[in-house]
C-alpha cells in the first residue's frame, strides 16, 4: 500500500468557515451550491453566547433576580416567608434547554446538507487561503471565513484550575460554593456578581480600578453603591498572592489585606484566538490587542489591502465583544460572500450606534458618548437626566437611584450618548437607539408619539423633554 504524503491529505473547498458561533448562520440557500468546511474544536458547538455566554446567564440571572425581588419585597408592604434557590435544578433546567439545541445543531451541519462538512478541529492557518488540522488535513478554499472568537485571560497569580474558574465553567459547578471572589470590574463579574449573590452566595468582588471605567462617572458609582447592597465590592486592589489550602483559598489583596474563599471566578477580559489560529502566520494584520485588522466590507487586511476572500466577523476582530455585533458582521460576511462571486458590489458594515447592556443589579444599558467625552470630540452638548423616582412608574418601584441620562448636540438635536441605570434599562434603551440609527433629531420626538400612561417609557419620554428645552436654551 503506497503511504500518504502531505498531498494526499489537501482537500479543496469553495468555502471555509472557521468557528460555529456566529460564523454557523453564515450557511443560506444562496451559498447551497458550495462545497462548504465548518471548523470548530470547541468542547461544544455553537460558540460561546449559546453555550456559555449570554443566553444561559441570563437564564441564571432570571430566578436571581426573582429570589433578589423577593427578598427585599418588605420595601413594597410584601409580606414572604423567604425564599429558597436550588442551584442544581436551575442549572439541570438550564442546561437540559441549551446542550439539546447545540448537540441538535451539530448533528445537523455533521450529516444534514450534502454540500457542508463538519471538521471538529483545532485549526491554524498555513497560507492565506489554507489551514492545518492538529492531525494533519490540509484544508483549502478561496473564501474563508474567519470567526474564531475569543476566550477569558488568565491571571498569572491564579491559573485556571478545578476552584478557578472562567465563565465557561461558572454555570455548570457542581453545587454552589458558599463563598465566593469574582475578580473584575466589567460585565462578566458584575452579572456573575448578581447571579451568585442572588442563589445566596457570600461573593466578593474586587477590581484594580473602579468598576465599569469606562462608564458614565454617575452610572459607575450607582451600580457600586447599589451593588454593595447585595455583594462585598472591593476597588483599587489586586491579588498579589494566593494560596490553597485544607480551608480553600487565602487571597493576599495589594493593599495587604487578605480574603478567604472557596472559589474564584476570573473575570478580567477576553482575548481574541488569533493565537490558536496562529493568524500572523498568514501575515494578516492585526490591532495591538490581538484582533485582525479588517475593512468595512469585513475583508481581512495583509499589508494594509483586503485579501481577496478572507473575510473576519465577531470577537476576533470586532472592538465590541458583543452577539449582535457578531451576528450584523455574518449578515455582512454572508452578504458579501455572495456578491464577491458574482463580482458585484460588496455591502459596507455601517450600522450603528452599538447598545452595551449589562444584565446585573442593577441593569446597565447604554450607548455613544459621555458628556465628556462629547465634549472633548469638539461637539457643542449638553446633558440631560430623568430619574425613575420623578416618574409614576418609579412611584410604583419605590426607586430611588435608577435614572436615564441622554447627551444631544445642541444644534441638532441629535442623540450623541444614553446612559441608562436600573429596571428594564436595555428595554428602555431602545427608542433612542433607534432615534439614533436613523438619524432623528430628540425635537418634537416625545410629543410626535404616544407613550402609554403610567409605562416605564415616560422615563424616556421625560428625558426626551428636557433634552428638547435645554438645547432650546
Ligand atoms: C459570560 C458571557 C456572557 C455574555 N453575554 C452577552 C450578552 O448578554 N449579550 C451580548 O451581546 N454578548 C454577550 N457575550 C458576548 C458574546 O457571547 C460574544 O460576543 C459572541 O458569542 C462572539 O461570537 P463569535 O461568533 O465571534 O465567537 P464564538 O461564539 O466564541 O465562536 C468562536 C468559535 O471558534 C472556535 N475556535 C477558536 N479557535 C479555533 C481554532 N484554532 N480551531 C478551531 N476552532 C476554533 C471556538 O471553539 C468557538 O466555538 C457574553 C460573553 C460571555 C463570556
Ligand atoms: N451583557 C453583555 O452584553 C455581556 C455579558 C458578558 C460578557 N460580555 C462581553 O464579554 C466581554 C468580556 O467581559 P469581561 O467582563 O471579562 O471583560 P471587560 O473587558 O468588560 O472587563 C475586564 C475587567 O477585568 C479587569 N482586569 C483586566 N486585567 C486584569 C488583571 N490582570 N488583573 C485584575 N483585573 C484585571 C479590568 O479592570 C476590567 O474591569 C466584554 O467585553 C463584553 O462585551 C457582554
Amino acid at each position: 500500500m503506497a503511504s500518504n504524503t502531505a498531498n494526499d491529505r489537501v482537500e479543496t473547498f469553495d468555502l471555509i468557515i472557521i468557528g460555529t458561533g456566529s460564523g454557523n448562520s453564515i450557511p443560506s440557500p444562496a451559498l447551497s451550491d458550495l462545497k462548504i468546511a465548518i471548523v470548530d474544536d470547541g468542547r461544544w458547538f455553537g460558540g460561546t453566547c449559546l453555550n456559555a455566554g449570554c443566553i444561559p446567564t441570563k437564564m441564571f440571572v432570571r430566578p436571581a433576580d426573582l429570589a433578589r425581588n423577593v427578598r427585599e419585597a418588605g420595601r413594597l408592604g410584601v409580606s414572604t416567608a423567604g425564599v429558597d434557590l436550588d442551584w442544581n435544578a436551575v442549572r439541570d433546567r438550564v442546561f437540559g434547554r441549551i446542550d439539546p439545541i447545540s448537540q441538535g445543531g451539530e448533528a445537523y451541519r455533521d450529516s444534514g446538507e450534502p454540500n457542508i462538512s463538519l471538521v471538529r478541529e483545532t485549526v491554524r492557518f498555513t497560507g492565506t487561503h489554507e489551514i492545518t488540522t492538529t492531525s494533519g488535513r490540509v484544508l483549502r478554499a478561496s473564501q474563508i471565513v474567519i470567526g474564531g472568537g475569543s476566550r477569558p485571560r488568565e491571571l498569572e497569580v491564579l491559573p485556571f484550575g478545578d476552584t478557578v474558574f472562567t465563565s465557561d465553567d461558572a454555570m455548570r459547578l457542581e453545587s454552589l460554593p458558599g463563598r465566593i471572589v469574582v475578580i473584575g470590574g466589567g460585565v462578566v463579574a458584575a452579572e456573575f456578581a448578581a447571579i451568585y449573590s442572588g442563589f445566596g452566595a457570600e461573593v466578593t468582588q474586587i477590581n484594580r480600578s473602579p468598576l465599569f471605567r469606562d462608564l458614565d462617572r454617575d452610572i459607575r458609582a450607582t451600580f457600586t453603591s447599589a451593588g454593595s447592597r447585595n455583594w462585598t465590592i472591593r476597588t483599587g486592589v489586586e491579588v498579589a498572592e494566593a494560596t490553597h489550602g485544607d480551608a480553600g483559598w487565602t487571597l493576599t489583596l495589594t493593599d495587604a489585606s487578605t480574603l478567604e474563599a472557596d472559589a474564584v471566578l476570573v473575570a478580567a477580559g477576553r482575548r481574541p484566538n488569533t493565537d490558536r489560529l496562529d493568524t500572523p502566520a498568514a501575515g494578516f494584520d492585526h490591532h495591538e490587542d490581538g484582533r485582525l485588522q479588517v475593512d468595512e466590507y469585513q475583508r481581512v487586511l495583509l499589508g494594509g489591502q483586503p485579501v481577496g476572500g478572507v473575510y473576519a466577523l465577531g470577537d476576533i476582530s470586532s472592538p465590541h465583544q458583543l452577539k449582535h455585533v457578531a451576528n450584523q458582521d455574518a449578515r455582512i460576511v454572508a452578504s458579501n460572500l455572495v456578491a464577491e462571486r458574482a463580482d458585484a458590489p460588496l455591502t459596507a458594515n455601517t450600522l450603528g450606534p452599538v447598545p452595551y447592556t449589562v444584565f446585573s443589579a442593577p441593569e446597565i444599558a447604554v450607548f455613544g458618548a459621555t458628556l465628556d467625552e462629547a465634549k472633548a470630540a469638539g461637539k457643542d452638548a449638553i446633558e440631560v437626566r430623568q430619574d425613575y423616582g420623578g416618574t409614576a412608574w418609579g412611584w410604583a418601584l419605590e426607586d430611588t437611584e435608577s435614572f436615564c441620562k441622554l447627551v444631544v448636540e445642541r444644534g441638532s438635536g441629535k442623540l450623541l450618548g444614553a446612559h441608562i441605570i436600573g429596571p428594564d434599562a436595555p428595554i428602555l434603551l431602545q427608542p433612542l437607539i433607534q432615534a439614533a440609527s436613523f438619524g432623528q433629531s430628540v425635537k418634537g420626538l416625545a410629543r410626535g408619539q404616544y407613550w402609554p400612561h403610567p409605562a416605564a417609557t415616560e422615563i424616556i419620554e421625560n428625558a426626551l423633554l428636557h433634552a428638547e428645552e435645554e438645547i432650546q436654551k
